[in-house]
Order: C-alpha cells, then structure tokens, then sequence
C-alpha cells in the first residue's frame, strides 16, 4: 500500500491547479488519471479548448468562402490544427505536475474504503493506495437519450467524437438546444455544413433574457439555421450514406437526412465504479457527489470539484472549487460556493452571447423595481470596424441603488466584456461607475458606457 498525504482522482481543472499548490507546500501528492490521451482533463482534450479552436476556424473559413469542396478541405485542416493544439497542451500539462513534484499515476481509481482506493493500472495490475485526504475531480460525460437506433447509428456522434471527424458532414442534425447544441450549430453552420437543431421543449433558450434570446434566435436563423422546438426525435435508421432521423412536431412527422447526427442533451457525472458507497460518499438522486458549500462529502477528509459535484458545468467552476478547498487546506477557510461572487458564463456562436446575473424578468419576480438599458450593437462604432454589427446589449439595474443586477450581451466580444460586468456585480458599484469609466477607443469595452447611458 503506498501511503500519500493527498490524492486526486481525475486530471482535471480543479485537481491538476490543487495537486500543484499542495505539491508545492511540501506534501506528498499522487494524481491518478485514467487515460493518457486526457492528461489536462476535459477542457483542454475534448471541450472548451478545441472547440474554441473549431469555432475560430470556422469564422475564418465562413469569411473564405468558396464551394463546399474547399470548406470540405479548409474543415479537416481545422481538425487538424486542433488535434496539434490539444497533443501540445497535453504533454504542457503533464510536464507542469510532474515538474511540480505531483506523481501522475495512470490508472481508473475505486475506493475500496474510507481512506484507500484501487487503481487498475494499464497493464492490468493493481496498485493500492492510502491517502490522508481524497479529491474527487472525475468531471461528466454526455448522456445518451433512449431513442431507438440512436446509439447502434455510425452516424451518431458526441461533442467529443465529431470534432475527431475528418469529413466535413452535408447535413448535421443536432439533438439538443443548449451549449454544445447551439454552439456546434454555429460552428458546423460557418463551415459550410447545413444544421439542424432538435430541441424537445418549446422554447428557444428558456432560461435568458427573451429580447436577446429573441435577438440569438434570429441571427441563427438569417445564418441559416433550421431550429425545431417541441419535437421529438423518434427514432433513427442508417442508410448506406446518411441517417435518417425521424421526428414528430405540432402532430407532423418529418424525416432529417444528416451524415452526422449530434447528440447534446446534457452531461451527467461521473462516479459510476467510483466505488463511492465503500468509502461513505453520498450521491445525490441525479449521480452527482454530494456536497456542503465547502466542497466536503459526507465522508471526513474527501471533498469533490468540478462537473462530478453535481453544480454548474464550467471549467472555471472547477478552478474556483479548488481554491476553495485550497483555502481549508492551507489558508483560512473562508472561501465557499456561497461567497464566490455572479458566474458569468459565454455561449460561443457566431458573435458570442454572454450573460451574468439576473434577467429583467427574474429580477422583476423578486419584487426588485428595476430600470433597463438597451443598445443595438451597430451602434458602436467599433463594431462596424470589425464589420459584426449583429447583436443587442441589454442591463439590468435596481431602481433604488443604481446597483447592476444582470447584464446580457449578444454581440462581438461579449465574452470577454462579461467579465467587466461580473466584477462590477461583485464590487457593487452603482452602474454609473462603469458609464464615467474611460474606455479606449474604438473598442466593442466602450460600448458599455452608451449602454449604461441608456439606463431608463
Ligand atoms: C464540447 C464542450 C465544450 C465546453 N466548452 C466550455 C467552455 O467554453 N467554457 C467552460 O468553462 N466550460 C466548457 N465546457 C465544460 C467544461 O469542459 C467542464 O465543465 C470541465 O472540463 C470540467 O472539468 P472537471 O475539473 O470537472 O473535470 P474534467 O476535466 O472532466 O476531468 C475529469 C478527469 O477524470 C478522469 N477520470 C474519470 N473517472 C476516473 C477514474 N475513476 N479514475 C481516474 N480518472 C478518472 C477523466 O478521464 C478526466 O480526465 C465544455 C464542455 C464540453 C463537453
Ligand atoms: N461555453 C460554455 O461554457 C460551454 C459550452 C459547451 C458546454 N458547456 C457545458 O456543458 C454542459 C452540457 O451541455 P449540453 O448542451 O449537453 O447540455 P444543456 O443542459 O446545456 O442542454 C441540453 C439541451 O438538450 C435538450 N434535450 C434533452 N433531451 C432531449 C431530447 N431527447 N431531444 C431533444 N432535446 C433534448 C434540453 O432541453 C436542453 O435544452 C453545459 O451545461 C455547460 O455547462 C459549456
């Protein structure tokens, strides 16, 4: 049994920025990860990093133009610009924790007791382990609906195995309306594939702002984007050259032809064979570890951080969930999922939609009495610089404290701006501070201050 002051499971964010700050304290640290090819975790291998990358080249190539011949060939240097950009962080990553002192283990990771856990080593032996403290960080994986012949089709993909596909698809049907769905949406659709999304509920982005989810939906659709709501995709069968997804809408069926069928309905996380029940770790009803707001499991000296908590699936969640166990461990403690402050978050379409805080129609159900801005993103000049005059700015502010509530941005840049509005959501400045600020110019930043002129 090889004793360790502390132990993670699984290389991702919150585990590989933990491991390295308590290896430089002095403890003896092992990071046990199950697959090579996921050195760095989640985020920089099979999401945000790539899929960055993808949507980056997809603008550039929408821009070129040409047949889709030439978009075909542009598309498979784009995945593989992203297969060196992943392969290089990879091996980044590792080297920074080994370098750091952390011992990377390879190896799946099952408790076996309250303190001790089994890795199945690649060579099919098992190593035993003992460690002072345990941290759980084994992320999410996507979930597969029930839909007859999904899971049997060759062309059903998820996120992580379609931005491995060489061939650009003609037609890319994609089940699901979130993140990865309206995301990959924009990104197949500015690479010249034709995209429809399947979303079962009726709404368009329920849970945002509905002038800029109205604004979103519109600039989707004027790309070229066939959005579907309220329909259920019934089942569906391979072709020799594409798949047929059948579906039902407002009591009509439809037949989708698509050489690749996305599935986007979510991610659930990962603590199967995790072995959770041998060492006291309570799950909750939906799978997730379950924590208090310091991160701590219902097993003493085991916390957990990132998607497997069972909270808000970002990779920025994850780092700020290690610095809260970071500050139980060697600072004062204070820090919780209580006291972190707005999370802002970015959709990444084609411009980006970015939001932190309350909507106006929230706000107003708290009883809040709220005055709004909005600006139409042509009105910047910045923006017909860059010629993305698409797009709608909206705030929302509490009447009597002029304090900012919520901002929802859709427009260029909106994912690097959000950060400016989290902050001062956080400070709790008075809205005007950020009007009177001085901005450069020209820049898309500047726009905050006509925005928050506006303030009716
Ligand atoms: C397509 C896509 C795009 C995304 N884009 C963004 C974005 O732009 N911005 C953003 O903030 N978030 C984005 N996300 C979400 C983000 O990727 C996740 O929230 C984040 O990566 C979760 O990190 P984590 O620290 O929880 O663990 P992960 O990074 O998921 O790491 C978990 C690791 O544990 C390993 N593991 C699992 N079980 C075991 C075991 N038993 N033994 C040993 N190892 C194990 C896994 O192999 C994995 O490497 C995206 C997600 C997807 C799918
Ligand atoms: N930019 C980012 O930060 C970013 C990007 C991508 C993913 N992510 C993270 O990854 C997580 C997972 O993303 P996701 O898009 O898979 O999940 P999601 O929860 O965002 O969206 C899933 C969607 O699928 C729909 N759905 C469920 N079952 C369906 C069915 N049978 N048919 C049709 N539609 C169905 C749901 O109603 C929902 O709209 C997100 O919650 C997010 O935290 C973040």
């Amino acid at each position: 049994m090889k004793r360790y002051d502390d132990i993670i499971i699984g290389f991702g964010k919150g585990g590989k920025t933990l491991a390295g700050a308590l290896a430089g304290s002095g403890r003896r640290v092992a990071l046990i990860e199950q697959s090579a090819q996921m050195y760095g975790g989640t985020c920089i291998n099979v999401a945000c990093i790539p899929s960055k990358s993808l949507e980056h080249s997809a603008r550039m190539s929408a821009a070129q133009g040409g047949s889709f011949a030439d978009r075909a060939a542009r598309y498979a240097q784009a995945i593989a610009k992203k297969r060196r950009l992943t392969a290089a962080l990879r091996q980044k990553n590792l080297a920074k924790l080994q370098s750091a002192g952390v011992e990377v283990i390879l190896g799946r990771a099952a408790f076996t007791g309250p303190q001790t856990l089994s890795v199945a080593l690649p060579d099919g032996g098992i190593q035993q382990l003992q460690g002072g403290h345990i941290f759980i960080n084994t992320g999410a994986q996507p979930n597969l609906p029930a839909i007859p012949g999904l899971k049997e089709s060759r062309y059903t993909y998820t996120s992580q195995t379609l931005m491995e596909l060489d061939a650009l698809p003609a037609e890319l049907v994609i089940i699901g309306g979130g993140y990865i769905g309206l995301e990959f949406a924009s990104y197949y659709q500015n690479f010249g594939a034709r995209v429809t999304v399947v979303q079962n509920t009726g709404d368009f982005m329920p849970r945002e702002d509905a002038e800029v989810a109205a604004a979103v939906r519109q600039s989707l659709q004027d790309r070229g984007v066939q959005l579907l709501f309220g329909a259920q995709v019934q089942r569906v069968e391979d072709g020799p050259d594409a798949a047929t997804v059948y579906l039902q809408q407002a009591g009509e069926r439809r037949a989708l032809s698509a050489q690749a069928v996305l599935v986007a309905v979510g991610r659930h996380p990962n603590t199967e064979g995790l072995g959770c029940e041998r060492a006291g770790v309570a799950l909750t009803d939906r799978g997730a570890v379950q924590v208090d707001e310091q991160l701590r499991t219902t097993a003493p000296g085991v916390w957990a951080m990132g998607d497997v908590a069972g909270g808000l699936q970002f990779t920025y969640i994850s780092l700020d969930d290690s610095r809260i166990v970071k500050s139980q461990l060697l600072g004062d403690g204070g820090r919780t999922t209580q006291n972190r402050g707005a999370v802002p978050y970015s959709v990444f379409l084609d411009p980006p939609m970015a939001r932190v805080g309350l909507t106006e129609q929230e706000a107003k159900d708290r009883g809040l009495s709220v005055q709004v801005a909005r600006l139409p993103v042509a009105a910047i000049p910045k923006a017909q610089v860059l010629d993305q005059t698409t797009g709608l700015f909206k705030v929302v502010i509490e009447a009597a404290s002029g304090r900012i509530l919520g901002a929802h941005l859709f427009g260029a840049e909106a994912h690097e701006l959000i950060n400016i509005f989290k902050l001062a959501i956080d400070i709790g400045v008075p809205y005007t501070v950020l009007r009177d600020n001085i901005y450069t110019h020209p820049t898309m930043a500047e726009g905050i201050g006509d925005l928050l002129a506006a303030v009716r």
